[in-house]
């Protein structure tokens, strides 16, 4: 089984970097500890990482109070995958299917790079298309999903799908993330001023973003086009940002329900909309083609830092 360990640690009292350990429903969670005490912890149902929590105990991403945990249903909350199809643009189930199927441990993945091995609690998985998938989509694909921890807290998803068809498919994609913010009205997104966005809530028609920033007065659920791979949200009432950082997804999804479509969201409990923020890494707009034997990698990157001036994370370079 692949999974990673951190290096040199001294003390033999502390606790595994990773730990499979199994759910109420018997689903098996891998759980990701860094030496200063955050966590992450991913389930094989979805490969979804469902808990994120710094080194002072705080979860960082949001889980509806009334998610529905149990397979086959897709859990609303942590950081669902969307493949192959992102929303409703195709003929699949909203989102696609990877979020409702349980991944394995992969046990010998082929090697990612050296630098993301050494300092980092990981864990590796894998999603075959089954039977079914295959009667509803009939790609044959190897989607292997890296979800590391750095000694820092720092959360990082790596995907890799190949084509292991005879003919070449393409695909849709997301990294879901719900991020737990304290009220959303108190929360600006940086970084996507400027650009080009599809609004969803107006037959996807196409704006430009005219603020500074991205407040939330009402619904919103955009998807910004070919946006820059790092992205910050501020949290002034927890006085914490989120930086986000992307590779290999061109596009942005930000989406808050608001208050009167949360209420039709029937696993969504009262005023959680307040504390619910998707920004989503993906390609949404412009499919991924892979042909015979082709790779694919998408890259999502967080961070969780004490607000300070949020043009600081902004500056820093992407990580391609
Ligand atoms: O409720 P979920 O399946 O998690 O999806 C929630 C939302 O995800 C995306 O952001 C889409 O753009 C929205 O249209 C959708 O409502």
């Amino acid at each position: 089984m692949s999974m990673g360990r951190y290096a040199g640690s001294a003390d033999p009292r502390a606790p595994e970097p990773v730990e499979v350990v199994k759910d109420w429903n018997g689903v098996a969670h891998a759980v990701l500890r860094s030496p200063r005490g955050a966590t992450a912890r991913v389930s094989l149902h979805g490969g979804q990482v469902v808990s994120w929590k710094n080194d002072r105990g705080e979860e960082l991403l949001f889980t509806s109070s009334k998610a529905i945990l149990k397979p086959p249903k897709a859990m609303r909350g942590g950081i669902p995958i969307c493949f192959p199809q992102f929303g409703n643009t195709g003929t699949l189930e909203r989102h696609g299917f990877a979020r409702n199927k349980i991944w394995a441990l992969d046990d010998e993945p082929p090697q990612l790079n050296h630098s993301d091995n050494g300092s980092k609690a990981f864990v590796d998985l894998i999603l075959r298309p089954s039977d079914e998938d295959l009667r509803c989509w009939p790609h044959c694909f190897e989607f292997r999903l890296r979800v590391s921890l750095s000694k820092d807290g720092d959360l990082s998803l790596v995907s890799r799908v190949r084509n292991v068809n005879c003919k070449p498919f393409s695909f849709s994609f997301a990294y879901h993330t719900y991020l737990s913010v304290s009220d959303i009205s108190e929360v600006r997104i940086e970084g996507l001023e400027t650009l080009d966005y599809l609004d969803n809530l107006s037959q996807r028609e196409r704006h430009t973003e005219q603020g500074d920033a991205i407040t939330f007065e009402s619904e919103v659920d955009r998807v910004y086009v070919s946006s820059p791979n790092v992205i910050a949200v501020l949290d002034h009432e927890k006085k914490r940002t989120f930086v986000i950082r992307k590779e290999g997804l061109p596009d942005t999804v930000v989406w808050n329900p608001w208050e009167k479509k949360s209420k039709t969201i029937a696993d969504f409990g009262d005023e959680e909309y307040k504390q619910t923020l998707c920004v989503d890494a993906a390609a949404a707009e412009r499919s991924i083609t892979l042909k015979p034997g082709e790779e694919w990698r998408g890259k999502l990157e967080l961070s969780a830092v004490p607000s300070t001036n949020c043009s600081d994370h902004l500056d820093q370079p992407g990580i391609m």
